[in-house]
């Protein structure tokens, strides 16, 4: 129904290119993450109101790329219709979640959720999880599948005798994980269940049905982010018969009009996830995720502090900028 009354609105449309540098590199699996690029779009409707939106692209979770998606803004009008923003093909997912967004952005900012905090991968999360803690997060997620496996395995030990009863561990593997690796920690972890909520992207994308497998052969539950990157892994997934929890990623993931509509035709157990976005990026995900999170788990927008704190005119220097 949204769509159709504002299929005949024009928007003024411009767009620029915005990096940040982590404070620390996000190391995973997938290798050393030290600078995050967005592109951040404005819309201007006939009655003189700006939207924003933000293309957070993830190209190595299968998202396109930032040079496709500023090659996409280039070839765009400068007046742009709600046609073409649901034109939008699906491999450019980022961009899909950006255009759409925009079009519905609405001013709330706090939202009933609870937020997770992600501690760096190796030892350094020793001694990361305590001010998060005090910050009232109960929920922390700890990359694995970095350093060699027994190393992990030990910090695992320190880790989850330090953390109090009622948190909550998450691990992400990122699909670094060997089959026998995977039953490593699916033993060790099941000898926790009750701090450990789950165990994310085991296995690489290709390895599904191993981890159908080892999601029916040990306790703990096995979550899904790589794999379902998208609306279109998601709906492969649910229809192999994937019923552990899906990592949903809106930034990266396309549509939310689309996604909506899957969540609410299918009752998954869904856990939002960040993709390192600005506040602009962040609001249209948790708007979503406030939304659609049935299950109360907690979403993996932990503030911690991952980048310098902006200007609060960045948004207005921004603009100034070509
Ligand atoms: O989901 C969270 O708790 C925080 C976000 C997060 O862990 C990630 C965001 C983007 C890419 C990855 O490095 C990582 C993930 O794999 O989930
Ligand atoms: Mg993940």
């Amino acid at each position: 129904m949204f769509f159709i009354w504002k299929s005949f609105m024009v928007y003024q449309f411009s767009f620029r290119y915005f990096s940040q540098k982590f404070t620390n590199p996000i190391i995973t699996n997938h290798g050393v993450w030290e600078t995050r690029e967005c592109i951040i779009i404005r819309l201007i409707d006939a009655k003189n109101n700006v939207s924003w939106g933000e293309i957070s692209p993830i190209s190595w979770f299968g998202s396109e790329t930032i040079k496709q998606a500023l090659d996409f803004c280039y070839q765009l009008p400068k007046a742009i219709t709600q046609e073409i923003i649901l034109a939008i093909p699906d491999n450019l997912p980022a961009c899909q979640f950006a255009f759409e967004s925009a079009l519905v952005m609405e001013k709330a900012t706090n939202f009933n959720l609870t937020y997770s905090g992600l501690l760096s991968a190796g030892k350094l999360a020793l001694n990361q999880w305590g001010n998060l803690w005090e910050q009232g997060y109960k929920t922390f997620k700890w990359k694995i599948g970095v350093d060699e496996i027994n190393q992990e395995l030990e910090i695992f030990d320190l880790l989850i005798s330090s953390l109090p009863t009622s948190a909550k561990l998450r691990l992400d593997a990122n699909g670094g994980l060997t089959y026998q690796e995977a039953e490593l920690w699916l033993k060790k972890c099941d000898q926790f269940s009750s701090k450990i909520e789950f165990i994310e992207q085991p296995l690489p994308v290709d390895k599904f049905r191993e981890m159908q497998e080892l999601s029916n052969s040990y306790f703990t539950t096995i979550a899904l982010d790589e794999s379902i990157a998208n609306l279109h892994q998601l709906e492969l997934c649910f229809q192999q018969g994937w019923r552990g929890i899906f990592v949903i990623k809106p930034g990266i993931f396309g549509s939310p009009f689309r996604l909506k509509e899957f969540c609410k035709k299918h009752q998954i157990d869904v856990v939002f996830s960040s993709v390192f976005e600005t506040e602009i990026g962040r609001q249209a995900a948790l708007q979503l995720a406030a939304e659609l999170s049935g299950n109360n788990r907690a979403v993996g927008f932990g503030i911690n502090h991952f980048f310098q704190p902006q200007e609060s005119n960045w948004l207005e220097s921004l603009w100034k900028t070509f």
